[in-house]
């Protein structure tokens, strides 16, 4: 019997999700940055997405309290950002063990509601266990206009495709302060024609080759263009992980005229170029590496 390190967290994932069923209520299932459901009026459809952190696997046990809660709550915003949607409520599950001090629960509480208040998101509820490390689930709902969510799998040959922010190095602070770009998401989805987004979480690596294949086409990226943090190599870009940034792409016809739109309206946001989407057939490079929380 093959174990999840032979597998890999792709596999499995692909393995659990297949046997699931869905019905005409599901809009969009298991695959994407977060799922969409039919919501109760026709205009809006209903956004959700869950995400957890594990301590010494997302954080340390000497990473301050309110920054273990911020990330918690800034992950799923991340994600609810890839799929141009807006967050409105989250339920919190806090696994500790029973010699955490009360104070340490406590700076996670405020971490959390201060970003959570910062988005106009409302926690309103969780669930409370004991268990061997600290772990923190965040369960949010949101909404979405009718048909106007982006996934990863509309993405076409000939798109180009796009980054936030720059890539790498994540670890020095950026995954525990980074700045989930929800109000930016809306605007570029207001100015561009947008084709398919995802969050970077597990490096460009990992995450544009998923993208690419959810879309059924191959990509060019043209790795000098990769915008870098400072310290970096080109190969960290890749491969660290946790930038929370936005992959995108977009029309071929996307013009400099509207990009500006979006970075004069948000003037810490960055947007690059960095290759294009081609049919699956002339693909030439493959990508491979990232983070696989089960083989390393
Ligand atoms: N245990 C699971 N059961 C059912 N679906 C799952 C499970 N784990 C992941 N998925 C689904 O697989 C897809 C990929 O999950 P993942 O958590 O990697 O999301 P992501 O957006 O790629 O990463 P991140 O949450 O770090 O941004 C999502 O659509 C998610 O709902
Ligand atoms: C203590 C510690 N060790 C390693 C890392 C790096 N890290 C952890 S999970 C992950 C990928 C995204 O996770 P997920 O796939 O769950 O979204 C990365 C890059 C860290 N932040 N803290
Ligand atoms: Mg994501």
């Amino acid at each position: 019997m093959k174990t999840l390190a032979q597998v890999g967290e792709d596999e499995l994932v692909r393995l659990i999700t297949a046997g699931l069923k869905t019905d005409a209520g599901v809009l969009l299932g298991p695959g994407d940055d977060c799922a969409v459901v039919r919501g109760p009026t026709k205009s809006e459809s209903l956004v959700l997405k869950t995400d957890t952190i594990v301590e010494g696997v997302h954080f340390t046990p000497d990473t301050a309290p309110h920054l273990i809660g911020r990330k918690a709550i800034a992950r799923v915003l991340s994600d609810f950002a890839a799929m141009a949607a807006i967050p409105r409520h989250a339920l919190v599950t806090l696994i500790a063990p029973p010699a955490t001090p009360v104070k340490r629960i406590l700076g996670l509480y405020q971490g959390m509601s201060r970003l959570a208040d910062e988005f106009a998101v409302r926690i309103v509820g969780g669930e409370t266990s004991s268990g061997q490390q600290l772990i923190l689930t965040v369960s949010m709902s949101g909404t979405v206009p009718n048909k106007q969510w982006v996934t990863r799998s509309q993405a076409r040959a000939g798109d180009l495709l796009f980054v936030t922010g720059r890539l790498g190095g994540s670890i020095r602070g950026k995954h525990l302060k980074f700045h989930p770009l929800v109000k930016e998401a809306q605007c570029l989805v207001k100015h561009l024609k947008l084709t398919a987004m995802m969050d970077l979480s597990d490096g460009l690596a990992k995450d544009l080759p998923r993208l690419a294949a959810r879309s059924g086409v191959g990509y060019e990226l043209v790795a000098e263009d990769i915008p870098v943090n400072r310290g970096c190599t080109v190969q960290q870009a890749l491969n660290d992980g946790e930038d929370y940034e936005l992959l995108f792409t977009a029309s071929p016809r996307t013009t400099a005229a509207q990009l500006q739109k979006c970075m004069q309206a948000y003037p810490n946001l960055q947007l690059k170029c960095i290759g294009k989407l081609l049919p699956l057939k002339k693909q030439r490079q493959s990508l491979l590496g990232g983070w696989d929380h089960f083989k390393k």
